[in-house]
C-alpha cells in the first residue's frame, strides 16, 4: 500500500502540522512526530474536565484493551501525558495498520487540553523509545512498513499552507534536484544524523555536527556558535533575557541560512526565522533560529528547517540502515 494525507499548519505561526486520521471509526486531528514513537490520542477515558473540545477515540467501541498495558510520555518542553492501551485499526491517507497501539490518554498536561488543534500524536521516530509497559508497542511506521510500496516516508511541509506527508514512495513532483541522503544513527531513538558547514552571507559561521530531524519541534536548534555567527548578520538583534532567546526588530532583513548535509547544501530562507513578534502588536520579533540550550544541548532540525524542504525518511536500505533523504521543494 501507499499514499499521503494532508499536513495543516496549526496557526498561523506554523506551529506545528496536523493530520486527519481514523483510529477506529473516529477521525482526529494528530500531530505528526518524528521527534517520539507514542501514538496517543484523547479518548472518551480521557476525564470529562480535560476532554476540552476534542474530538475523541473510543477504545471501548471499535478496540482491544490491551489489559494491565499503560505508557507515560514527557515531552522536551514539559508537556506530557499518560494511559492506557488499545489495539485498534488506524488509517492515515488510504494506509492502514490494522493492529496498531492507540494509547488513549486518562490524563493530559494543561497545553494539549488547551490546543483545540491537535487531538494528539503520531510518534514517527524509532519504536526502541515507545513508552508502553510492559510490553513497548512499535510505531505506526513499523507496523505498515513492510506492507508499503518501499519502506519508508516523506515528510513535505509547506510555510503557511497545507503540505503533506508520504507513506510508501517517492514523489518527483514534490521536489527539485535529486536527494540528498545521509546516514541516520538511531541509537537514541531518533533520526539522528550530521549536518556540517554553514554560511551566512557567503562566509563561513561554523559546522553544526550531530542533529535530528523533527517534525513535532517548531523552531531550529542549533550551537550557540552557529547561532551567535547568524544574529550577528541581523542589525538590532541581541539575545534577550526577558524573552529566553534572539529577538529583533520585526523590521530587519533576515539573512538566508545555508548547511551542508550528505554533501549538498541546503537553504533555509532569511524570513522563515521570524516567528512572531514577541507579544502581540510588538515591533519586537522572535527568532525561528535559537541556541540548542533551549533543548537540553540536543540540536535540533524542527519544522522551521523542514518546511519548504522534501525530507525522507527511509528503509529502503534495511532496518538496521537507516537513513535519511533531503532535497529543495
Ligand atoms: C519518549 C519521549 C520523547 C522522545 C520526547 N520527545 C520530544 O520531546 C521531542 C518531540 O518532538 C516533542 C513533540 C511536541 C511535544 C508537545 C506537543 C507538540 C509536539 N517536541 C518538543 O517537545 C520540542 C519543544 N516543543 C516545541 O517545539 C513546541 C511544539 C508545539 C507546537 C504546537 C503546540 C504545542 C507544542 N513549540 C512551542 O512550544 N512553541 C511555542 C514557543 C515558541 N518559541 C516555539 C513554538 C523526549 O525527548 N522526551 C524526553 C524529555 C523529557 N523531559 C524533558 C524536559 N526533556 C526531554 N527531552
Amino acid at each position: 500500500q501507499q499514499g499521503s494525507v494532508t499536513a495543516s499548519p496549526s496557526d498561523s505561526m506554523d506551529d506545528s502540522y496536523i493530520c486527519p486520521v481514523t483510529t477506529g471509526s473516529n477521525t482526529l486531528h494528530l500531530d505528526f512526530d518524528t521527534g517520539s514513537s507514542d501514538l496517543w490520542v484523547f479518548s472518551t477515558d480521557t476525564p470529562a474536565s480535560e476532554q476540552g473540545s476534542h474530538s475523541l477515540y473510543n477504545g471501548e467501541a471499535t478496540g482491544k484493551l490491551l489489559s494491565g498495558y499503560t505508557w507515560d510520555i514527557t515531552y522536551e518542553d514539559g508537556s506530557g501525558s499518560k494511559g492506557i492501551v488499545y489495539s485498534d485499526k488506524v488509517v492515515i491517507g488510504p494506509v492502514t495498520a490494522t493492529s496498531q497501539a492507540v494509547e488513549a490518554a486518562t490524563s493530559a498536561s494543561s497545553g494539549f487540553v488547551s490546543d483545540t488543534s491537535t487531538d494528539g500524536l503520531v510518534g514517527l521516530a524509532f519504536s526502541s523509545i515507545n513508552t508502553v509497559e510492559p510490553q513497548q508497542q512499535l510505531t505506526f511506521f513499523d507496523n505498515v512498513k513492510s506492507s508499503l510500496a518501499s519502506p519508508l516516508f516523506a515528510a513535505v511541509l509547506k510555510h503557511g499552507k497545507a503540505g503533506t506527508y508520504d507513506f510508501g514512495y517517492l514523489d518527483s513532483s514534490k521536489y527539485t534536484g535529486s536527494i540528498a541522503y545521509t546516514a541516520v544513527d538511531n541509537s537514541q531513538g531518533f533520526w539522528g544524523f550530521t549536518a556540517g558547514a554553514t554560511t551566512v552571507g557567503g562566509k563561513s559561521t561554523g559546522s553544526v555536527g550531530a542533529a535530528i530531524m523533527d517534525t513535532g519541534t517548531t523552531l531550529l536548534y542549533l550551537p550557540s556558535k552557529v547561532v551567535s555567527a547568524y544574529y550577528a548578520q541581523v542589525k538590532g538583534s541581541s539575545n534577550s533575557n526577558t524573552y529566553g532567546g534572539y529577538i529583533f526588530p520585526c523590521s530587519a532583513t533576515l539573512p538566508d541560512w545555508n548547511v551542508s548535509i550528505g554533501g549538498t547544501t541546503f537553504t533555509v530562507t532569511g524570513s522563515y526565522f521570524n516567528y512572531s513578534p514577541v507579544s502581540s502588536g510588538s515591533s519586537t520579533c522572535y527568532g525561528a533560529m535559537q541556541p540548542n540550550s533551549q533543548t537540553g544541548g540536543s540540536t535540533v532540525f524542527g519544522d522551521t528547517f523542514i518546511k519548504g524542504h522534501y525530507i525522507v525518511f527511509d528503509q529502503t536500505q534495511g532496518s538496521n540502515s537507516p537513513r535519511l533523504g533531503l532535497a529543495k521543494q
